[in-house]
């Protein structure tokens, strides 16, 4: 058992940050901050498996409870190994920036205050030269024919560095209806979460989806799914390293009729030039 937690929280160190939002630290385990009154009540949780056929998610356990669960699109193989061992290559030679929760990141996009609702071009200079086959790629498939991404983010987990993302829901001030990932070097599992639970289905503690990512699929997130359910990779789902690449789409008021369509042309423009380098 741990007396006091030791390891003192400092920039640029070893031990990671309560302020990015870890809350345990990565050598002692120790939870921090209110992570600590959280663990000791134990918190139920209903646990669900997306099957991408049926688009049901099944209740894990022997009961047998599914439930429809739309706004996941899923195509396994979506880039062949060459591709992928090109384009992590490709990564690797262009810096990782230290990010939150354990992760590493490479930004291809506009310099954005969420909180303050301000875009800047910053050095945007378009998305990486080989997205522009993966771009046309995606446009073949019929839910993503229009998809005009802005923005393309890489993360990097590593499950030395205990890397993971919290449950949240992206921005949708500036970002549009589809999130699209492609997922390279290892599987994992992206969870999807309703704290309220389904009360309609008798579920009144918090309900989880966990949908499986293949080494190499697409997964593109809409709907229920973009807006009302949050998503996460646990840390105890990054099994090997695990790159993944996010395009991001503009909402409807940066396109043609909106109230900053003119700034949403512009960045169109310079991201599908793909002449990017990370920003
Ligand atoms: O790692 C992932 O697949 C999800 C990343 C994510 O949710 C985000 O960057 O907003
Ligand atoms: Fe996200």
């Amino acid at each position: 058992m741990h007396g006091i937690h030791r390891h003192r929280v400092s920039l640029g160190g070893d031990v990671y940050l309560i302020l990015t939002g870890i809350r345990r630290c990565l050598k002692c385990d120790v939870l921090m901050g209110k992570d600590v009154l959280e663990a000791n009540e134990p918190k139920i949780v209903h646990h669900f498996l997306y099957d991408p056929e049926t688009r049901l998610a099944n209740r894990k356990d022997a009961e047998a409870t599914s439930f429809p669960f739309p706004g996941v699109f899923l195509r396994e193989s979506f880039i062949s190994e060459e591709e992928e061992e090109k384009l992590i290559c490709t990564m690797d030679q262009n810096v990782w920036n230290e990010s939150q929760s354990g992760r590493r990141k490479q930004d291809f996009g506009p310099k954005v205050n969420f909180k303050k609702r301000k875009v800047r071009f910053g050095g945007f200079s378009g998305l990486p030269a080989l997205s522009q086959r993966l771009v046309l790629r995606m446009q073949q498939e019929p839910s993503l024919a229009d998809f005009q991404p802005v923005e393309q983010c890489n993360l990097d987990y590593h499950p030395q560095r205990g890397s993971a993302i919290d449950p949240h829901l992206d921005d949708s001030w500036l970002w549009g209806e589809r999130l699209v990932t492609i997922n390279m070097l290892s599987d994992t599992t992206l969870t999807m979460s309703l704290e309220q639970g389904l009360p309609e289905l008798g579920l009144a503690e918090e309900v989880q989806v966990a949908v499986c990512l293949p080494r190499r699929s697409l997964v593109m997130l809409h709907g229920e799914a973009r807006h009302r359910w949050k998503h996460a990779i646990r840390r105890d789902d990054v099994r090997g390293r695990r790159v993944c690449s996010t395009y991001r789409e503009l909402s409807a008021e940066f396109l043609p009729g909106g109230q900053q369509a003119e700034l949403g042309a512009q960045l169109m423009n310079i991201s599908l030039s793909f002449a990017g380098t990370p920003i």
